[in-house]
């Protein structure tokens, strides 16, 4: 543990989930429910303390309030890791186990962008003498130890080391793309690529040499920047002839940023099997705490899905994932979909290829790709 002490973990969770549609309505991308037990921020957070990091520096600019009276609820009752709410942190340590009943007022102006968020805290980012900054992302499905890529870090002196995933090179326009020399020195990054020439993307997870991060931070700051790690920390840093690394991502590593990746995803767990290789049976239940879930394969009227112990089933449901307290219908039928915690499937009803929200409204998923996918289970 004492190795790592210099490591501070900062997870940007300002998402507002605009691309999800009535999917991301009313809600924090970060605490869009997945896989049937929990939200899309636990990911990092369970990766962070399953790492043997103890605290998590949270840096948000969206419904702060909301989103830390979730997380102080769920996370901070372990008393070996904590989320860390910057500047809100002494209310929320003040309330012990209870919630804080007024915040500081903001003193700062609003980050227009994740480089923004590091250099408006930098205070609580770079404070403490922290050798190394691990920036994580809220809306990234993955299970990984960061224990091997800091170690890498530290190992080549690099100065900052970022994860990296070999994807289909159709999609790589959607992410940052990489290239690395033969000696693994990062030697090209562009975000959003028009033509790209590599398959290999950045996945958003990286580690910096602290006083270099900042460094370039305050080099930037006041400039015609974007105000993004993207776009202009790593550009900068190439260009200024630092060391930069990579480390490859093995497992499964997904970016949620549209309702298709979402469906999509949901309909590969369903599958079940080498297709599906997203542990969320490791994951805590942070939806709907204390009902059980369980793998159904095969049983009476369940084919292929992953369905919560509480589900009242009497209908058929095909090829997909209920969260817990749904209830289907008397002859309904549901495939290839998501339903969120609580949905009502009525009876008779048909749903194909839809999220169901909680209220019971469906938001069809328009993705051939997907339904052809989840077709061939
Ligand atoms: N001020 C702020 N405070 C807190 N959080 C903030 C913030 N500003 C932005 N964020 C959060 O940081 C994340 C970055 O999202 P962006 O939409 O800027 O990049 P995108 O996900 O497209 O690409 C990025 O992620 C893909 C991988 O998915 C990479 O390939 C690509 O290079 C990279 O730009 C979002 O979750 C957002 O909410």
């Amino acid at each position: 543990m004492a190795e790592r002490a210099g490591v501070r973990a900062v997870l940007l969770a300002g998402g507002e989930g605009r691309r999800m549609g009535p999917l991301g309505e009313g809600r924090l991308k970060p605490l869009v429910p997945y896989g049937g037990a929990c939200r899309l921020i636990d990911f990092s957070l369970a990766n962070a303390r399953d790492s043997g990091l103890g605290e998590v520096l949270l840096l948000s600019q969206y419904e702060e309030r909301r989103l830390m009276d979730d997380l102080h609820r769920v996370w901070n009752r372990d008393p070996g890791f904590r989320v860390h709410f910057g500047p809100y942190d002494d209310a929320y340590r003040a309330a012990g186990a209870g919630l804080p009943r007024e915040l500081p007022a903001r003193t700062w102006p609003a980050e227009r962008g994740t480089a923004d968020a590091l250099i408006r805290k930098a205070g609580h980012v770079f404070g403490g003498d922290r050798e190394q900054v691990l920036v994580l992302h809220a809306d990234h499905v993955y299970r990984f130890d960061y224990r091997p890529l800091i170690a890498e870090h530290r190992a080549s002196g690099a100065a900052l080391t970022v994860a990296y995933q070999r994807i289909e090179r159709r999609w790589v326009h959607l992410f940052g793309m990489v290239r690395f020399d033969r000696a693994g020195r990062l030697t090209e990054f562009v975000e959003k690529p028009s033509v790209p020439t590599s398959d290999l993307v950045f996945a958003a997870f990286c580690v910096f040499d602290a006083a270099v991060l900042h460094r370039y931070l305050e080099k930037l700051d006041g400039t015609d920047w974007q105000h993004d790690i993207s776009r202009d920390v790593i550009p900068a840093m190439l260009a200024g002839g630092e060391d930069i690394r990579g480390h490859e991502v093995a497992g499964h590593w997904e970016d949620i940023g549209t309702v298709e990746r979402y469906h999509r995803a949901h309909l590969m767990l369903a599958a079940g099997g080498p297709r599906a290789p997203l542990p969320v049976e490791r994951m805590p239940r942070t939806v709907r705490p204390g009902v059980d879930r369980g793998w159904v394969a095969d049983s009476p009227g369940v084919v292929a899905s992953l369905v919560p112990a509480d589900l009242v089933n009497n209908g058929r449901v095909e090829h997909s994932v209920l969260f817990p307290g749904v209830t289907v219908g008397a002859g309904a039928r549901v495939r290839r979909s998501v339903l969120l915690p609580g949905a009502a499937v009525g009876p008779g009803q048909d749903i194909d290829s839809a999220v169901v929200l909680e209220n019971g409204q469906v938001q069809r998923v328009e993705d051939p790709a997907a339904v052809a996918e989840g077709a061939r289970t």
